[in-house]
């Protein structure tokens, strides 16, 4: 379980990145969502212990990660979007990383690079963007470390490993294991989010599981919208639309309805149904 209490993070002579957070994060995949600028990364470098929070905590099963006692660092990977690396290859980097990370797989290592088309012989430093990554994410999912923190993973993939890269995901997801995912290109991993994670101007607007959306909010596509939509938008001649959930609605999320509700006026309409809908169930 990661916990943030009334968490907050200013840049020194920066702004105020984070402000006030407090949530509870389960186990399971979180897509993390937010316009750009409002602290996703920064949020994940709080909880890799890359920085400390200016006010309030973080803390996973109870430590703090600026604690920086090793019983918890081993327990977290974070792959950032602009990893500099020294030249190398990933086994290399791999072998390297294992000293820390006692939950190494080589021969899982070995497979995550197959499914990619790659060995972990390349030269990092010669391989495309993408290739590299595919390379640093294999690893990360290698290391099968209990709190694994995505930012952007999907970055310069091709389409056919992007859905490779949801599948490993979805298969390294474990009922003690938390991966949180920064991504601005949800559809590429529609299925195998557990929970959103969602912040707006620096501030927590939504934590909460696929369960508790779905229960209280319901995600329609048609030529009119619902009258009883809280949000709509049109797009290719398709009204998508957000409205309350009924008793007995099952409907699949779309996530970027959700992201652009999140960013609408409605928003706080949205977030409240969600929230008191959980509120009922605990
Ligand atoms: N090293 C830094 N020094 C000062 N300010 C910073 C630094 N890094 C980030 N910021 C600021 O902190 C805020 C949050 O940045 P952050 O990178 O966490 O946002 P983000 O949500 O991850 O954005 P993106 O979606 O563009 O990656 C922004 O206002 C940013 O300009």
């Amino acid at each position: 379980m990661i916990t943030f209490n009334n968490l907050c993070y200013r840049y020194p002579k920066g702004p105020e990145a984070l402000s006030d957070i407090t949530a509870a994060i389960s186990p399971g995949i979180h897509l993390l969502l937010g316009e750009n600028g409002t602290g996703k990364t920064t949020l994940l470098h709080i909880i890799a212990g890359l920085l400390y929070p200016t006010a309030g905590s973080v803390e996973i099963d109870g430590m703090s990660p600026r604690l920086r006692q090793p019983a918890l660092l081993e327990k977290i990977f974070f792959l950032g979007d602009d990893m500099t690396l020294p030249g190398g290859t990933a086994l290399a980097f791999a072998h390297t990383a294992a000293k820390a990370y006692a939950g190494f797989d080589a021969g899982l290592l070995a497979d995550y690079l197959a499914c990619f088309g790659l060995t972990g012989r390349e030269r990092l430093d010669r391989l495309s963007l993408g290739n590299r990554r595919k390379s640093l994410i294999a690893v990360a999912l290698a290391l099968r470390t209990q709190v694994l923190l995505l930012d952007e993973p999907a970055n310069g993939l091709d389409i056919g490993s992007k859905e490779t890269l949801g599948r490993m995901l979805a298969e390294a997801a474990g009922d003690d294991r938390t991966i949180i995912v920064s991504t601005h290109v949800t559809h590429d991993f529609h299925n195998i989010f557990d929970g959103v994670i969602a912040l707006r101007r620096n501030r927590l607007q939504l934590a909460a599981t696929l369960t508790d959306i779905l229960s209280a909010v319901a995600f329609t596509a048609g030529m009119i919208p619902p009258v009883e939509a809280i949000f709509a938008h049109q797009s290719a001649g398709l009204f998508r639309s957000i409205t309350a959930a009924g008793a007995d609605t099952e409907t699949d999320i779309d996530y970027n309805l959700l992201y652009m509700a999140l960013q609408s006026d409605r928003a706080d309409i949205i977030t409240s149904l969600i929230n008191s809908h959980r509120q009922q169930q605990l």
